[in-house]
């Protein structure tokens, strides 16, 4: 407990927002913002005499915004960078740092000086941030002088208020305050009997009031009770024992009365409880006999509650007459009967389904809706613009039949997260149906009722989960539904997805007719090809190529990296990924059209980093003792769980401890060889085109997978045999017509020209040739081959090797003539990628390169080609091989 204490003429003030501080009251803040966090630094964690603090009460937080706020406990802090006279209570802090002016506080004039009791010091991993717990004893009243500043906090000239011994025993005879100390003994003896009968204190409390004098435990009490602001403040003020002691008294009283009434209340709702916990237990225990018994009575509540949820869910009248058949047949069965299970399911789902319970669509705001999509998404342009044509004639008609929007492109290039960023600007629900696989018909439009296991099809279940009929639905991977015997998913599409039909799109499992048109589709594929043309023609294709090195760097740099670190728990403070080491990623452990590997190349370094974290305490807590617990009085108080909670404060804190506790953790900077640790040795680099093609009979070529525009290597060699072609690679049917065409072609012109050397080893007609698509895994169909493969057999045939910097695109005629492919921009962008830089077109291919980013561009020789020959002539060192032949 306070002694008397002799106050410095200044103290370093630390204000408490609508929070005062008692003489004898202890309190536990935590402290965060600069200015407090400074003031602990400087005044009591740094220095070895533990100096007094004051603790001033500001009026009301409201006026206090601009400040920094802090503390726990309704406390603030602010700081002047002046000195002022105290006027009222009001401390002017405008014209701080000779800056912008900020408001008038109100900090009273009056406060408490405190010691520290016990201080402890954090920093946050790995932030770094540092903040103090202190546990403050409040000693004695003072009065503010004049206020100046120390650094970001605030210090001011003081006189104590407290009187001196002389003048106290004065007092004490007074007969006044005798009455008063009786009154106020009397009143708190009360208080505590009740608080002994709830809790044993084993007269710890008693022993308080024996011992102090009793203006001191007037303080005492009352800060322990809680009170407003304004009935501590006028505490604070009353500096004449006499008024303390009866405000005292008044206070008490008042809070013993309010614990009176609340027991009161305890007992009424206590029995009350007791009541109802009764009955539940009981019900439970009857429940539980029930079902020993098999006694169903259950069930009948259950059909009701069935029946209870079907009415409240808004069916189109033909559905509800449907659905009240359904439970008339379910009521008059046996739930052991069979059938039972299966009606009842399909009643619940009846019951789920959003027949026409919509979500509520907010006013589409196409700025918001703009900015959503960008902040969503880097790049995409053209596709942003696009949307938010679609989402302005949504607003300006609602029930438009719009088309339906198809965003085709290679994995990993944002299709599905554009689709439910429309969905968020548009403030729908967002629900995603992968038809990756969906062979059967069943799938999308259900089994009927007449199968074992039957079930609704996807988009109903859909539904159903959703739980609105107006979602936003994406029918993800449409290009990957198959048919069979099991039926054509892609015709039940067509009736989804056809706004005159899909208004009574009918399931199989459903059985009537169920209202799709308030959902918006959206549909993602890979590939347009497959998709059956009605279908297609359904649709309105808007095609997302993949990106270029600069537009991945910056979607790693601006968007996947913060997600990364947020979902791994990090921060930049902790791990820095500079944008060198992106780039190194990019270029050798990814070669995707999209940025999915290159998210989860991200995340393997975040996941690294984390381990790294977690692996390091989380926070270096470093505390001390600052005054030893000397008086029994205090661990009284603190037994009795009063306002603070005590800290386990650790014992033996070394100097290095609290010289690590200062130190804030650095970042980690991922660099080359943590790459390599992390994600192994480089996959990929520029120079594999250039071995590939470091022997005669290999060509690369460009061509379209489901993953965008690929690298293609043909091999091709010959051994004695009867002059067949033998393929071998993944390949479908036209591109082994295209290399038909193409030995057919090398050896009607080998002839024609007579080559020598070929014709003199007979390597055409006495060898088989074998070609081979080393990619085994990835298979290979359409025509964009015939070109690459002629240049591979003609290098074969010639022993010349292919220039390694140069790959080739474009099918041919038996004439030799070259013809125009398709997904030219994915294809140059696959150049790109392998770092290749020439591409060989077929000349009418040229207008499609208006698509490719000019930085793409800017790296590639672009050679067009109308005829065998000159693709030939480009792709090889000095021209075509039997270029001389050719004048001849
Ligand atoms: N332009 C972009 N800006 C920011 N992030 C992007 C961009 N493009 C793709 N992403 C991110 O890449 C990840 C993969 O995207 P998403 O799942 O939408 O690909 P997808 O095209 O639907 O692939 P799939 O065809 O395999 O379904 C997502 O985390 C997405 O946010």
């Amino acid at each position: 407990m306070a002694e008397s204490v002799e106050l410095p003429g200044r103290l370093a003030i630390l204000p408490f927002s609508n929070k005062v501080l008692l003489p004898g009251a202890f309190i536990r803040i935590r402290c965060t913002s600069l200015s407090s966090v400074k003031l602990m630094e400087q005044e009591l964690w740094q220095r070895e005499d533990r100096g007094l603090i004051g603790i001033l009460p500001v009026r009301d937080a409201a006026e206090t915004t601009s400040m920094d706020s802090m503390l726990s406990q309704g406390a603030g802090s602010e700081s002047g960078e002046r000195s002022s006279k105290v006027q009222g209570s009001t401390f002017d802090t405008h014209n701080v740092d000779g800056k912008i002016p900020r408001e008038v506080i109100h900090w009273h004039n009056r406060g408490v000086a405190a010691r520290a009791l016990h201080l402890s010091r954090e920093v946050e991993k790995p932030s770094g941030t540092v903040t103090y717990v202190v546990v403050l004893e409040g000693l004695c009243r003072f009065s503010i002088e004049e206020f100046s500043t120390r650094g970001p906090y605030c210090t001011a000239k003081i006189s104590p208020l407290e009187m001196t011994k002389a003048e106290m025993d004065q007092v004490e005879q007074d007969p006044e305050f005798v009455t008063l100390s009786r009154q106020f003994k009397a009143t708190a003896m009360e208080l505590i009997s009740i608080l002994e009968r709830k809790q044993t204190t084993g007269g710890r409390i008693n022993v308080l009031l024996e011992t102090l004098p009793f203006h001191k435990l007037a303080d005492i009490f009352v800060a322990s009770f809680e009170m407003s602001f304004e009935e501590q403040l006028s505490m604070l003020d009353s500096l004449d024992p006499k008024a303390r002691l009866s405000k005292a008294t008044e206070l008490v009283d008042r809070h013993l009365q309010s614990i009176r009434v609340a027991e009161k209340i305890t007992q009424k709702v206590e029995g009350q409880l007791s009541k109802s916990q009764k009955e539940y237990l009981l019900r439970q225990q009857m429940r539980a006999i029930k079902e020993e018994l098999g006694d169903n009575e259950d069930d009948e509540d259950d059909l009701a509650s069935l029946e209870r949820k079907m009415q409240n869910a808004r069916m189109p009248s033909n559905v509800w007459k449907h659905a009240q058949r359904e439970l008339r047949r379910l009521k008059k069965m046996q739930p052991q009967q069979p059938g039972y299970n299966s009606s009842r399911v399909y009643l619940e789902l009846l019951a789920d389904l959003p027949w026409r319970k919509a979500g509520e669509e907010q006013e589409l705001d196409l700025k918001a809706a703009k900015d959503q999509l960008d902040c969503d998404h880097y790049g995409l342009m053209k596709v942003k613009q696009r949307i938010i044509e679609y989402l302005a004639v949504r607003k300006l008609k609602p029930d438009a039949r719009g088309p339906i929007l198809c965003f085709v492109g290679p994995p990993g290039v944002g299709k599905t997260s554009l689709a439910s960023s429309i969905a968020s600007a548009l403030g729908r629900k967002f629900i995603r149906i992968s038809l990756g696989g969906v062979k059967d018909e069943a799938d999308i439009r259900g089994h009927r009722r007449t199968y074992i296991g039957s079930m609704p099809g996807r988009l109903i279940d859909g539904l159903k989960r959703v739980g609105v009929c107006n979602p936003v639905m994406l029918l993800d991977e449409i290009d990957k539904t198959c048919s069979d015997v099991r039926g054509d998913p892609a015709s039940a599409l067509l009736e989804v997805l056809d706004p005159e039909q899909n208004k009574s799109f009918n399931d199989h499992y459903l059985n009537v007719p169920f209202d799709l048109s308030d959902v918006i589709f959206v549909a993602t594929a890979n590939r347009m090809q497959p998709i059956p043309p009605p279908l297609l023609d359904r649709m309105e294709v808007i095609e997302l190529p993949g990106y270029t090195h600069e537009e991945k760097l910056r979607i790693a740099m601006q968007y996947l990296i913060p997600r990364v670190l947020d979902q791994h728990g990090l921060s930049s403070a902790f791990l820095q990924i500079p944008e060198d080491m992106v780039k190194l990623v990019i270029q050798r452990y990814t070669r995707e059209a999209g940025v999915r590997s290159l998210e989860r190349k991200l995340a393997a370094l975040a996941r690294a980093a984390a381990v790294r974290v977690a692996e390091q305490e989380q926070a270096v807590s470093v505390s001390r003792d600052v005054h030893k617990l000397t008086s029994p009085l205090l661990e009284n108080r603190l037994a009795e769980g009063a306002e603070m909670e005590m800290e386990v404060i650790p014992m033996g804190v070394s100097n290095y401890e609290i010289s690590n506790a200062f130190r804030t953790a650095s970042p980690l900077v991922v660099d080359e060889a943590m790459l390599e640790k992390i994600l192994g040795p480089p996959r990929f680099d520029d120079r594999e085109a250039a071995d590939c093609v470091a022997t005669p009979g290999v060509s690369v070529g460009l061509v379209w997978t489901n993953f965008g525009g690929e690298v293609q290597f043909v091999e091709a060699t010959s051994v004695v045999g009867n002059g067949e072609l033998h393929l071998t690679g993944q390949l479908g049917d036209v591109i082994k017509e295209s290399a038909q065409i193409a030995l057919t072609w090398v050896r009607t012109r080998v002839a024609d020209l007579k080559l020598a050397a070929a014709v003199e080893t007979n390597l055409l007609q006495g060898r088989d040739v074998h070609i081979h698509f080393p990619a085994g895994a990835v298979p290979k169909d359409g025509p964009s081959a015939g070109v690459t493969l002629v240049t591979a057999l003609v290098s074969l045939f010639s022993e010349r090797c292919v220039r390694a910097d140069t790959a080739m695109t474009g099918e041919m005629t038996l004439r030799g003539l070259v013809l125009p492919v398709g997904g030219i921009k994915d294809k140059v962008l696959a150049a790109h990628r392998y770092g290749i830089k020439r591409v060989i077109l077929p000349e009418r291919n040229f207008k499609d390169l208006v698509e490719v980013p000019a930085a793409v561009l800017s790296t590639l020789e672009i050679l067009v080609a109308k005829r065998m020959e000159d693709v030939l002539e480009h792709a090889f060192d000095g021209g075509c091989p039997w270029r001389q032949h050719s004048k001849l």
